[in-house]
Parts: structure tokens; sequence; C-alpha cells
């Protein structure tokens, strides 16, 4: 199903349980700003590409719009608008100030070099400056992107602005990043494991986990959940699989990873089809990658008791019908990958201040936000008799509903 579809469908169901006027309703569905820019850059040889980028802005009732930015040759248009549709709801579930955006270039990134990629970066830079800013909208990294992109987001920014290191998070340390922003989301997942594991009578330490993705957010919820005693039986990414029954050793294939640029070709396990990954036989399945994987094609066959979303919109909602059924519990996106944007939040909140935080303080008050978000979004599960997909939608739909309404409609 298509992202945007499949996320209006969720938002609407909320809307429904909310009991939210219809005027209201489409007021928060249709967002603030579209934008979409030609990209050309010189390539290396010479020649000439054209690349199309979007930066979608959702809503802002709450704060700045925030979200992160995506390098990958899938970018479409309804695929970013659903992501920022997502980041508005997130960012009112984990309780920050912040409304919601989402951008990114159609392109694969690998197959760009590190000077094309900077070229790119830079001219989609130019032709959205006037449209981000440290109140305005605060993007950060997503898939295919990094600190280094972010650096050069800032510096190109800073030539219209003056130097503004608050415009984007998930910044290199040397540039104003905070100190845990790049473990966040993935200790963010780790937290809302624990959470959900923690009202099951369980604890991470045994359980048998299955990850796809092994980027940024995959390989630290790995490597958090392998210092937990998780046993990680499968891991996968766009280079291939690969499966250990006993647990695979995470910090050995993030060795090999760093050398060879994927987990293919790991003598620590089997290789295993990438394709039949997300049904491999585990306790707990993080999908940690791209949208849409889980769909009524696969959900039938999925073994997992526990579905732990890292990674944006994962499951369809056809999927989630299946999985109900089955007695799968699934930890919505919205809540369980809220970790990565929460500490953005304290990130951006440092360079206004000029302040540092050290890295115990930024990892404490992350606990302590994602297990503020896990009991709200019961609370919710409660009030409305719902999963918490649908809790997590409510708290978030609602609080922005409620900010929307404060915020009046004189014109
Ligand atoms: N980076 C962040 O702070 C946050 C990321 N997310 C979401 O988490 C997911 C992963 O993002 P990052 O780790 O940042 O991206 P990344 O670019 O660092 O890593 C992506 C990983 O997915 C793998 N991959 C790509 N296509 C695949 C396929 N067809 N099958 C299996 N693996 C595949 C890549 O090889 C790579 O290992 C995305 O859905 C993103 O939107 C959500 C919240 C915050
Ligand atoms: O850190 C951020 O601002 C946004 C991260 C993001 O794009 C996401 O949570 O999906």
């Amino acid at each position: 199903m298509n992202a945007l579809v499949a996320t209006n469908r969720n938002f609407k169901l909320a809307a429904r349980l909310l009991g939210l006027d219809s005027k209201l309703e489409k007021s928060l569905l249709i967002p603030f700003r579209e934008i979409k820019v030609e990209c050309t850059i010189p390539k290396d040889d010479g020649t000439l590409a054209t690349f199309v980028g979007f930066r979608i802005q959702h809503d802002n009732a709450r704060g700045p719009m925030k979200g992160g930015i995506r390098y990958h040759p899938e970018v479409d248009p309804d695929e970013v608008n659903a992501l920022a549709q997502l980041m508005t709801w997130k960012t009112a579930v984990a309780n920050i100030p912040y409304g919601g955006a989402k951008g990114g270039i159609g392109c694969n990134p690998g197959e760009l070099s590190k000077s094309e990629l900077e070229r790119l970066t830079r001219v989609f830079t130019q032709k959205i400056h006037d449209l981000i800013g440290i109140h305005a909208d605060v993007p950060a990294p997503d898939m295919g992107t990094g600190p280094q992109t972010m650096a050069w987001i800032l510096d190109e920014y800073s030539k219209f602005h003056g130097h503004s290191p608050a415009v984007v998070t998930g910044k290199p340390i040397d540039l104003g990043g905070s100190l845990g922003r790049d473990a966040a989301t993935g200790r963010g997942v780790l937290f809302a494991t624990e959470a959900l594991l923690n009202e099951h009578g369980k604890s991470i330490s045994g359980q048998k986990f299955v990850i796809q993705g092994f980027g940024n957010v995959g390989s630290w919820a790995a490597q958090l959940i392998h210092e937990k005693g998780g046993k990680i039986v499968a891991v996968s990414d766009i280079t291939g699989a690969i499966k250990n029954s006993k647990g695979i050793d995470i910090p050995s294939l993030l060795k090999h990873v760093k050398e060879s640029n994927g987990v293919q070709g790991f003598r620590g396990g089997d290789s295993l089809d990438p394709n039949l990954i997300l049904v491999e036989d585990c306790d707990i399945l993080i999908p940690a990658a791209l949208g849409g994987v889980i769909n009524r094609e696969n959900a039938n066959e999925i073994k997992a008791k526990f579905i732990i979303e890292a990674a944006n919109h994962p499951t369809d909602p056809e999927a989630d019908e299946i999985l109900s059924k089955k007695g799968v519990i699934i930890l919505p996106d919205i809540y369980a990958n809220s970790g990565g944007v929460t500490v953005s939040y304290f990130e951006w909140v440092q360079n206004i201040q000029g302040f540092l935080w050290d890295e115990e303080k930024v990892n404490n008050e992350l606990k302590t936000y994602m297990s503020k978000g896990f009991k709200d979004v019961k609370g919710m599960c409660q009030t409305h008799n719902c999963d918490l997909r649908m809790g997590a939608f409510t708290l978030g739909v609602n609080r922005v509903a409620r900010a929307t309404v404060l915020r009046g409609w004189e014109a």
C-alpha cells in the first residue's frame, strides 16, 4: 500500500477515536507547505546530472518543523509526505516542542562520489535555505545521509544567514553536534523494547532478535541489545543477510561491516536469502531499513511475537490486521524510533544555550523521555481501548489538535 494512503488511514482512525471535528481533521492532514526543487550538479567527469529534491513541511502548531533528509533512489513525494506527517505525530508523542517535516533527494548515494554528494547537498540547500531555519524547520539525517551531510547544509546555510549551528541536528560533534546523537535512535529502540518487555514480565537477555537494516539505527540497536544479553540471530542490509542460531558476535560484525561496507561475506554466520529475513524464527523482529516491508504478502509467515518499528512505517495497515489476529504485538514507529529526534531536540537546545551536555546526561534524559512516552501511549490505549499504534496516533494527534485549536483560526 502507498505510504501516504497507509499513513492517512491511521490518522483518520485516530481522528475518529478522538471524535475530531472534520474541519480540524482536514487542516491537520493537509501539509503546511510542499517544496520540490531541481538540483543539477556537474559530475566528476564533467557531465551534468539532475536530481529532484523535496522538503515537505507538514505542521508547525507545536513548534518549528523537524525531520530528516533522505537520499535514496525510491524517494518520491508521496513517501516524503507520509514521513513528514509521521514526524508531526512523533514529535508530539515524544512531547518535544516541534512540528513535523521530512526531505529527500531521489538519488543513489552509493553511486555518487563524496564531492558529488557535497555539490548535490549544497545545491539543495541553496534552493531551500529561505524556507528552513532555527525556528522554522530544522533538518537532520535519515537514510543515506549522516553527520557529514548536515555539516555541508550548515556551511551552505550559514553563507546566507550567518553561523547557525542550530539549523540542523545530527551534526559532527566538532560543529556543535550532541554527544549521543549518533547512537540515539538505536538507544531509544533499546529503551522502548525494555519498556515493552518489562510489561510482559520479560527482559532483553536471552530473547532472540532479527534485525533488517544495519545502518545507523540497525547497527546501534544491535550493539546495545547485544551488550544487554540479547541474542541477535539474523541481520540483513542492502548487501545480503546472515544468520547464526547461537547468536551473531556483533562487535566482530561491526568490524567486518566497517571494512567491507556490508554484512555480506561475514564469516561468523551462514548466509541467508535477504527476502526471508523478516520471516526468520525469533522472539523480536526489528525492521530498521525501508518502509512497507511488512505487508499482506509476508505478515502471515512472521514468527516473531513482538515487532519493534525502528524504521518509519515498515508495516502496512493490511499487515497490522493480520498480525493483530495472530497476537503479534507491534511497538509503532512514532514511539519506537523517537529517540533520534528526542536527542536532536537536546542538540538544538544545547546549540541555542551555547552549553554542551555530557553523554551521560543525554542518555539519562533520553531514557526519561522514552519511559514517559511509553506510559503516555499506554494511557491512550486504555482510554480508547485500542492497540499500541492507535495509542500512539491518538496521543500525537490529540496534542497537535489541542495546540492548533489554542492558536486559533483568525486570519
Ligand atoms: N537515522 C535516524 O536517526 C532515524 C532513522 N529512522 C529510520 O530508520 C530507518 C533506517 O535509517 P538509518 O539507519 O538512518 O539509515 P542508514 O542509511 O544509516 O542505513 C540504512 C540501512 O538499511 C539497509 N537497507 C537498504 N535497503 C535495504 C533492503 N532492501 N533490505 C535490507 N536492508 C536494506 C542499508 O544497507 C543500511 O544498512 C529508516 O526507515 C529511517 O527513516 C527513524 C528515526 C530516526
Ligand atoms: O532527528 C531528527 O530531527 C529527525 C529524525 C527522523 O527523521 C525521524 O525520526 O524519522
